[in-house]
């Protein structure tokens, strides 16, 4: 069973994460999760803290000369953010009067419609959103995707498999159906101001991000996660919580923003006749393959061999420059929402996050199926399993 945590808040000293579970001999480094953390900075309507923060990462346990040990992996995720933030954050008690005279501690009694600030609030009984939205904030998926750039080392040196992603909508701009990146498209789409897949789609999401902005507002969008490689029977229709569309589901769900989820052509199949709904099965060349991939390779919870498709959908960013409505809960009047510095729209940033949690997730099944205590044992064992496939 693979296991991960993480720690930390969003002006915190670092971000912690912890990955438990994988096999000795997976081929990481540090530079494979700095790609990984650069992606996830980059794209169309990032906020300005992406600009200028940089994430210092740092592995600090179960990783020896490039090479897992077997042992958990422990990373670092360092907020270069943190210098005008010790005393605001501090661990430790501080004097109130240096506390009072610090302009970032005064409390945040506004909080803001559809982030986490008020349930929170009234949950852990603050009088001060700030302990929230350090936490809530999605500034904690940078722990999560240095822990998927090792899981996904992990399923690409055992199983074979690719991981990758691009945005299908912006706001209302959506691409064409049929665009279906390949398993070494991650690169051309990173070079795309929004991690768009098809050109043409690109530029009008482009136009409708700096639209949004200019009036104040912000946006929303899906990001599809493509995966290649995978074998059949990864999960399982035995058990509601071991059915892998159960499992990606909740881990993308698990994304801040994350409003939907859809398995393959997911609602759409919802609205067609069974008989254009499934993917026939035929025999070609001496194998058995579905001649489409509606399902997006999930058939009773399991993979079929097919290509994995799943899709999140992100609502748009709460911090609304065009602040909306709410009361301030020191006075009980009515007020406009905190509106700090923020993200216009976060999908493209978002999608990397995705394939970090489908990495993961991955992983985790990939294991439960093979097992293996080391990458070669993995290998064998998916060899093995696939060599006495009793279909083919
Ligand atoms: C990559 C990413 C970046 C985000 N950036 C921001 C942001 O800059 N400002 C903001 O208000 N929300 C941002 N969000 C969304 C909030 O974190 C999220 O709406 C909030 O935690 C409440 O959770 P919920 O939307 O799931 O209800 C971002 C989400 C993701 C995935
Ligand atoms: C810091 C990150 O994203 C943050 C996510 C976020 C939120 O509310 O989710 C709010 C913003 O934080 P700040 O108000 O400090 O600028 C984003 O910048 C990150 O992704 O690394």
């Amino acid at each position: 069973m693979l296991r991960w945590l993480t720690a930390g808040e969003s002006h915190g000293q670092q971000l912690t994460a912890i990955l438990e579970g994988l096999p000795a001999g997976v081929q990481v480094q540090t530079s494979d999760l700095d790609v990984d953390l650069a992606r996830r900075r980059l794209g169309h309507g990032r906020g300005a803290r992406m600009s200028f923060e940089q994430d210092a990462v740092t592995l600090t346990g179960g990783v020896r000369h490039g090479l897992t040990q077997g042992g958990p992996i422990a990373v670092q995720v360092g907020n270069t953010e943190w210098p005008k933030w010790t005393t605001v954050m501090a661990a430790d008690p501080v004097d109130p009067e240096v506390l009072a005279g610090q302009a970032r501690n005064a409390p945040l009694t506004r909080p803001r419609p559809g982030h986490a600030d008020l349930a929170g609030m009234q949950k852990y009984g603050f009088d001060d959103a700030r302990p929230v939205l350090e936490r809530a904030s999605a500034r904690e998926t940078a722990a999560r995707v240095a822990l998927g750039a090792v899981a996904k080392a992990f399923l690409r040196q055992a199983l074979g498999v690719e991981v990758v992603s691009h945005v299908v909508a912006i706001g209302p701009v959506t691409v064409p159906d049929g665009v279906l990146p390949g398993p070494q498209d991650n690169p051309r789409i990173d070079e795309d101001p929004v991690r768009c897949a098809d050109p043409a789609t690109s530029e009008a999401m482009v136009a409708e991000v700096d639209d949004a902005r200019k009036n104040g507002d912000t946006l929303g969008g899906v990001v599809e996660v493509v995966v290649h490689g995978l074998p059949p029977g990864l999960g399982s229709h035995v058990h509601w919580d071991r059915r892998l569309d159960s499992r990606l589901a909740a881990a993308l769900m698990g994304v801040q923003s994350v409003k939907a989820v859809e398995v393959g052509d997911g609602l759409e199949t919802a609205r067609r006749r069974g008989s254009v709904a499934h993917d026939e099965i035929v025999s070609s060349e001496g194998r058995l393959r579905r001649v489409t991939d509606r399902a997006g390779g999930i058939e009773g919870g399991m993979t079929n061999g097919e290509v994995l498709r799943v899709r999140a959908a992100m609502k748009p960013i709460s911090t609304v420059p065009r602040a909306l409505a709410t009361v301030d809960v020191a006075t009980g009047d009515a007020a406009v929402a905190i509106n700090q510095r923020s993200d216009a729209c976060a999908v493209p940033r978002g999608a990397v996050v995705m394939e970090a949690m489908v990495a993961l997730v991955l992983a985790d099944a990939a294991l439960e199926k093979f097992g293996g205590d080391s990458v070669p044992e993995t290998r064998r064992n998916v060899q093995g399993y696939l060599d006495a496939l009793p279909y083919k």
